[in-house]
This record gives C-alpha cells, sequence and structure tokens, in this order.
C-alpha cells in the first residue's frame, strides 16, 4: 500500500461541516512522542472546519519551523509561551527537572495566553499528563478533552494503578519473582495477556508520582480521546466506557498519514546517497528498520550486541542511531545504513521494509500497523513493555528481543541474529508468513477505521458535534 499522504481537505469538503465555527486550543506535553499525534489531530479537526490555536514553547516553535518539517495548516495557528522548561536538546540528561519544570512552569503561561485569544476556545484539548491545563479550563467554564498518547491499556494500568498491591509490586521491582507472572487484568478491567511484571517499569519510574497526579485529574476532564482506533483494544475501551461519566473517543492511529512530503533528503553519515535511494536499491521485504526511539538511550554494549547480530543474520536494514550515527555505521558495517534521523512513517511503507526492530513507543507502533510491518520488540522504558506485550501476545505480530536476556541484562548476538530470521521470515519458516498476514489484518483496520463511516471518522464527528460552540 503507497505512503502517499491522504488528501483529507477534499474529503472534508463532502463530510460534515460540524465544526465551521469551533476554535480548538491544543496543549501538548513538550516531547516528540506527544507533539506529534497532537499535531495529526490537529490537522484532522482542521480538514473537518475547525480552528486551532496549537500551544508549544518557543523552542518547540523554532523545532516545528525546521527546514525538513511539514508546516501545519493555515487553520492550525502557532502560539508560544516562553522557554519555561529546559532545554529539549538535554532533557535527558535530568529528566526529572524537566519533568517538575513542566509540572510546575507552564500552567501560569498557558493562563496567560488562554486570557488574550482573540476567538473564545470551544475547547482546550491537553495531553493528558498536563493537569494544570484541566484546571485552567475548568476555572474559565472551557471543556477539556485529554488527549491519551499512550496505549488505552497503559491509560487503564495508570488510571487504576491503585488497585495493584504495592506489596507484590515491591517482589517483583526487586527480582524476577513469581507474581510477575499474576495476570493485571484481575485488578485492571479489560485486560487479557498482560502480566504484572509488564508494569514494572511503570511501578519504578521517577515519573510515576506525577502521572498518578494527572490520573486523578481525569474525572475533572470533560472528554477523554485516544490517539489508537476502537478495533485495536475495544475490551478496555468499552471498560473504560462503561466507567467513566464522560464520553470516551478513540479517534487514531493519530499518525501523519495526512501530512503532504517535506525534504525526503536528509544528510547520512558515512554515505553519500540518500536512504531512500537505497531502500529503492533494496529487495522487496529484506530490509529490517531499526529505530529505538526519540528519548530513551539503550546502553552502548547492548548497541553493538544488536549490530553484531544484526550482521550475522545477513539482513540488510535502515538505522536510525540519532547523535551516534558515524559510530554506528562503523560497527554495522555495509549490511546497514545508518541515518540521524529519518522520514519514519514513509520508511515503513517502503515495499523493501519487512520488520521493525522498534522500542514500543506508542506512536511507533500505530505507524507500523497502518504501514503493515511486523516487529521485533525491544521496550526500554515507561509503557513500552505494556505495548510490546500487545505487539507479540495480543496480536502477534511481532516477536520479543527481551525474551532471550543474558544474566547481565543484555540480549547477545546470536540471540538477535536468531530472531531476525524468524521476524524476516528469511529461516523459510511458517511463523513469519503468519506475522506478516496477521500485520496485514490490523492495516487493513486502521485504514478502515479512518475512512468515511469508520470508527476513527465517526469519532472525530461525535466530539465536534458535541462541542457546544461548534456549528452543528
Ligand atoms: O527517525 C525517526 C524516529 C522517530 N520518528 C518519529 O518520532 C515519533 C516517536 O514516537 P514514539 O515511537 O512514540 O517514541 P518516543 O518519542 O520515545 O515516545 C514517548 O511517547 C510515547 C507516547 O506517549 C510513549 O509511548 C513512549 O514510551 C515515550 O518514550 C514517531 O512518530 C516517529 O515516526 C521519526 O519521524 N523519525
Amino acid at each position: 500500500m503507497d505512503p502517499e499522504p491522504r488528501n483529507l481537505d477534499a474529503k472534508a469538503a463532502n463530510a460534515t461541516a460540524v465544526a465551521a465555527s469551533c476554535h480548538v486550543v491544543a496543549v501538548p506535553y513538550p516531547g516528540r512522542g506527544h507533539i506529534n499525534p497532537m499535531m495529526c489531530l490537529c490537522h484532522l479537526l482542521a480538514a473537518h472546519g475547525a480552528v486551532v490555536t496549537f500551544v508549544v514553547t518557543e523552542e518547540w516553535l523554532a523545532l516545528l519551523h525546521a527546514a525538513d518539517a511539514v508546516p501545519p495548516p493555515a487553520a492550525v495557528r502557532l502560539r508560544t509561551i516562553p522557554n519555561v522548561i529546559p532545554s529539549e536538546a538535554g532533557r535527558g540528561a535530568d529528566f526529572p527537572s524537566f519533568l517538575e519544570a513542566v509540572y510546575t512552569k507552564m500552567g501560569d503561561p498557558l493562563e496567560r495566553l488562554l486570557d488574550e485569544l482573540d476567538l473564545p476556545p470551544a475547547v482546550i484539548i491537553a495531553d493528558s499528563y498536563l493537569s494544570w491545563a484541566v484546571a485552567a479550563g475548568n476555572r474559565r467554564g472551557i471543556p477539556v478533552a485529554l488527549l491519551v498518547t499512550i496505549s488505552p491499556a497503559a491509560f487503564s494500568v495508570l488510571y487504576h494503578f491503585d488497585r495493584i498491591p504495592s506489596h507484590l509490586l515491591s517482589l517483583v521491582a526487586v527480582s524476577d519473582h513469581v507474581a510477575g507472572e499474576e495476570f493485571l487484568g484481575q485488578w485492571v478491567p479489560g485486560l487479557i495477556s498482560f502480566r504484572l511484571a509488564d508494569v514494572k517499569s511503570i511501578s519504578m519510574a521517577t515519573t510515576l508520582k506525577r502521572a498518578l497526579e494527572s490520573a486523578n485529574w481525569v474525572p475533572k476532564a470533560q472528554i477523554i480521546l485516544f490517539t489508537s482506533f476502537y478495533e485495536l483494544g475495544p475490551r478496555v475501551i468499552d471498560s473504560l466506557r462503561s466507567e467513566l461519566s464522560c464520553p470516551v473517543y478513540s479517534v487514531g492511529p493519530c499518525i501523519p498519514y495526512m501530512m503532504p512530503q517535506v525534504n525526503k533528503s536528509i544528510p547520512c553519515s558515512g554515505n553519500d546517497v540518500d536512504y531512500f535511494s537505497w531502500l529503492d536499491s533494496q529487495k522487496e521485504r529484506s530490509v529490517l528498520y531499526v529505530s529505538l526511539g526519540s528519548f530513551h538511550s539503550v546502553l552502548e554494549s547492548q548497541m553493538e550486541e544488536i549490530a553484531m547480530g544484526l550482521r550475522a543474520s545477513e539482513t540488510k536494514f535502515l538505522w536510525v542511531a540519532r547523535g551516534n550515527s558515524p559510530r554506528m555505521q562503523e560497527v554495522c558495517g555495509k549490511s546497514g545504513f545508518v541515518v540521524p534521523w529519518c522520514d519514519q512513517l514513509r520508511v515503513l511503507h517502503h515495499p523493501s521494509v519487512g520488520g521493525f526492530l522498534t522500542h514500543c513507543g506508542w506512536n511507533s507502533i500505530l505507524e507500523a500497523i497502518f504501514a503493515g510491518v511486523p516487529m521485533l520488540t525491544f521496550p526500554i522504558a515507561w509503557d513500552q513493555p505494556l505495548n510490546s506485550r500487545l505487539v507479540v501476545d495480543e496480536w502477534k505480530i511481532g516477536l520479543s528481543l527481551k525474551e532471550e536476556l543474558r544474566k547481565d541484562n543484555i540480549v547477545g548476538r546470536d540471540n538477535v541474529a536468531m530472531l531476525v530470521k524468524r521476524l524476516m521470515d528469511s529461516d523459510g519458516g511458517v511463523e513469519g508468513k503468519e506475522m506478516r498476514r496477521r500485520a496485514r489484518e490490523l492495516q487493513r483496520a486502521s485504514l478502515k477505521a479512518i475512512e468515511e463511516g469508520g470508527s476513527s471518522h465517526g469519532s472525530i464527528i461525535s466530539f465536534l458535534k458535541g462541542l457546544k460552540q461548534c456549528k452543528n
């Protein structure tokens, strides 16, 4: 299937003009994995006639205006608050300080900006981690919709976290205790395959306290929006719908399928060809795309084992290695093409790409599903082990690299090579073919969800119709 942008402007022309005078104020959490899906949602709302004020820090405004960034449509107006938080460039070095600043410094400037707006907002769409945005809306009588950028299942885990016995969490935190195999579904409604061990990275995270505070604000919001689509996890959505008193909509996948293509050429270390030209020269479904996220880092020794395992598998690969690309190109040798950044959704749709080694950020998972590409999972932090469980055990469209951890917590090169062969189907087994078939099924479901009459399309229309100040 081709990755060309879908023309939503044309679609919206004959779609319901429900939002002709609807002003939406979007307040994303300041991080790539949050700003991207919020922007995608705003593109969609603009295509349905809404006017959007998209609020970011001055630093993020510059990033959104960078040469290779897709410019937002005219109906999405970017407005800034000052740089009251540490820079995006080094936030990983002291994440607790970054997080504290997000929670304590951004609320006041947002309140001032809200009071200066020329158009009255019909709704504030705030990232579900930003409780101060809910407070700001409540104080002004503006409805607040929370945009959840993690999976509905991970959201439900946070929302019901106090139901999970803390003594069991403590046992699992200190060792691979047998309690780790307990099913989470006994405490969190709607979950099937998840185990207690899957929430270890959440229960031990420095971010947990703040995330649970945000979960306490959920009942003070008027609407919940998921970046997922309903068919991906109907049980969890249904159970949240029956429990929460506000409308719950799945409007995704909120990924950039509608964005026009801009500047596909990105300089690649050690390579003088464009990575799309390189992909064009490879055999169909022969390339593994490797990206381990935009934020969390992996031990250098682990990176080297992965690189050596990929070489041993004799599979061609395209690797996004951010700051480390010259070094990784050296380690990877000739079978790999290393880039600092790429246009991920278009890469996943390239006919040469047959698999995705991913850290399991939720946006990456949604993008892989939309492209129908099976995954090799390497979850690093937070919600990612839960997402890996969905991919491997619930949807059966991937394999987990972490099942094969050595005693030193590293996945060795032999296991990497073996799993890559299984995923890419180069060992001739039926397993790879089956995963591919199921991945295509989910891809079809994601396409159906966004089409007219599909579940996400219907949810967008219901969401806009429900806003009193929008014409309907
Ligand atoms: O070379 C690249 C690499 C990434 N991306 C994009 O960057 C985004 C990355 O998002 P995601 O896959 O969700 O990863 P993170 O940025 O790590 O996401 C953070 O936010 C997610 C949503 O809340 C969580 O699920 C993750 O655990 C958390 O790390 C995706 O849209 C990718 O397409 C590119 O366009 N080019």
